[in-house]
C-alpha cells in the first residue's frame, strides 16, 4: 500500500520523500514527481518530507515566530494590515474570517458571531515598491528578525519553485514550464499564532474553531506547523479529517488558482483548524504555524496549463491576471 500520512474517508494523504526528486536518480525523480502530482489530483494535500529546509533551522524560525507574538498588543497595532493589495503586517485576533464565503456581509456577520482564535503577521516581497513590509522595531528580545524571515521567504521560494518544477515533471511538460511564473517570489510567508484558550470556549459557542474552514487562494501553500494538532482536511465524503503533525515534513497543498490553472484536474481542498485533540486541565494550549502562500508572479496571465485540457472545448476558464485575482479573493476575507 501506498505511503500515506492521511488515510480516512477516502481521504489519502501521501507522505512523500522530496529528496528522491532533488537529488534522485531520473527514475526516482520521474517517480516522486507522479507521486507528488497524484496527491494533488486526489486529496489536493500531500506532505513532503525530505527537505533542504533542516529541523534545526525551521526551529529557530518558530521560536522567532513566537518573540514577535510576545511584543505588546498596541506594538503589534502599530504595523497592522492594511489592505488586500498590500496584504502585509499584522492581523489581530478576530481581523481575518476564513471562511467558503464570498459575500462581504455574510463574511462580517459570521466574524462578528465567531471570530478565528488566531493573530497572524504577513511577509510579502521585499523590496515592492508600493508596498514596503511593516517590520517591527527589533528591541528586547525580537534580535534579527528581518533578517531570519527575509532568509526563510527564501528558502520557502526556492522550494516553492522546486515543488512546481515535481508538477511539470508529473504533468509530462518541459520541467521549467513553471519557473517564468515562480521566479519572482510574490508569494506571501504568514506567522500564525493561536493563542491559549479555555476550552469552554468552544463548547459555549457552537461553530467556535481556531481559524474556519476555507481554501487557499494561490498556486500552493507550503504549511509548517508545531505538534500541537488542529488541522482539518476535508475528504470526498465531507467529513474533516485530522492532518495530524508530522515530525519534519512540510504539508504542501494546491491553492484555487492551481485548480484553475490546472482545469480543475489539480484539487483544492477545504480545511480548517479547530482545537487540539488534546490540552492540560481546562484550556488549550497555544499553538503556532507558519504558512507559506506561494503564487504565480503577479504579473502573470493564468490560463490552462498545456496538457491539463484536451481541446480548446475542453477549457473551463477564462485567462486572468495572477495579482488581480488574489486581491478580489483577499477582499472578501479581511
Ligand atoms: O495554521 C494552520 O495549520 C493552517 C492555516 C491555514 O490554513 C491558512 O492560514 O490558510
Ligand atoms: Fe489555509
Amino acid at each position: 500500500m501506498e505511503k500515506a500520512a492521511v488515510r480516512s474517508e477516502g481521504l489519502v494523504i501521501p507522505l512523500i520523500d522530496f529528496s528522491a526528486f532533488l537529488n534522485g536518480s531520473p527514475e526516482q525523480r520521474k517517480q516522486t514527481a507522479d507521486a507528488i502530482l497524484h496527491g494533488f489530483q486526489t486529496a489536493g494535500f500531500i506532505y513532503l518530507k525530505g527537505l533542504p529546509i533542516t529541523s534545526d533551522y525551521r526551529k529557530h524560525v518558530f521560536e522567532t515566530s513566537a518573540k514577535y507574538f510576545r511584543l505588546p498588543e498596541e506594538t503589534k497595532m502599530s504595523h497592522c494590515w492594511t489592505t488586500p493589495e498590500a496584504n502585509r503586517g499584522y492581523s489581530a485576533p478576530g481581523r481575518e474570517k476564513t471562511t467558503r464565503l464570498t459575500d462581504i456581509d455574510e463574511v462580517k456577520k459570521l466574524r462578528d458571531a465567531v471570530p478565528d482564535l488566531k493573530e497572524s503577521f504577513e511577509i510579502g516581497r521585499e523590496g515592492v515598491e508600493d508596498h514596503p513590509n511593516h517590520w517591527p522595531v527589533e528591541e528586547g528580545e525580537l534580535v534579527d528578525f528581518k533578517k531570519i524571515m527575509l532568509e526563510f521567504h527564501d528558502k520557502c521560494k526556492a522550494l516553492h519553485m522546486e515543488v512546481m518544477r515535481a508538477i511539470a515533471v508529473g504533468l509530462g511538460i518541459d520541467e521549467s514550464w513553471f519557473d517564468k511564473f515562480t521566479d519572482e517570489g510574490d508569494n506571501t510567508l504568514r506567522l500564525l499564532h493561536y493563542p491559549e484558550v479555555k476550552k469552554d470556549v468552544f463548547t459555549i459557542n457552537p461553530g467556535q474553531v481556531r481559524a474556519g474552514a476555507h481554501s487557499d487562494y494561490g498556486s500552493i501553500t507550503l504549511l509548517f506547523q508545531d505538534s500541537r494538532g488542529g488541522l482539518q482536511v476535508q475528504s470526498p465524503t465531507g467529513v474533516f479529517v485530522d492532518a495530524t503533525p508530522i515530525e519534519d515534513t512540510v504539508v504542501v497543498n494546491a491553492g484555487d488558482l492551481l485548480a484553475r490553472w490546472s482545469n480543475d484536474s489539480i484539487k483544492s481542498t477545504i480545511h480548517q483548524v479547530v482545537e487540539p485533540p488534546s490540552g492540560d486541565g481546562d484550556v488549550y494550549p497555544a499553538r503556532y504555524s507558519i504558512a507559506y502562500f506561494c503564487n504565480p508572479n503577479f504579473k502573470s496571465h493564468i490560463e490552462a496549463i498545456p496538457g491539463t485540457y484536451a481541446s480548446e472545448q475542453d477549457r473551463k476558464y477564462e485567462g486572468i491576471n495572477s495579482g488581480q485575482y488574489l486581491v478580489q479573493r483577499l477582499t472578501a476575507t479581511y
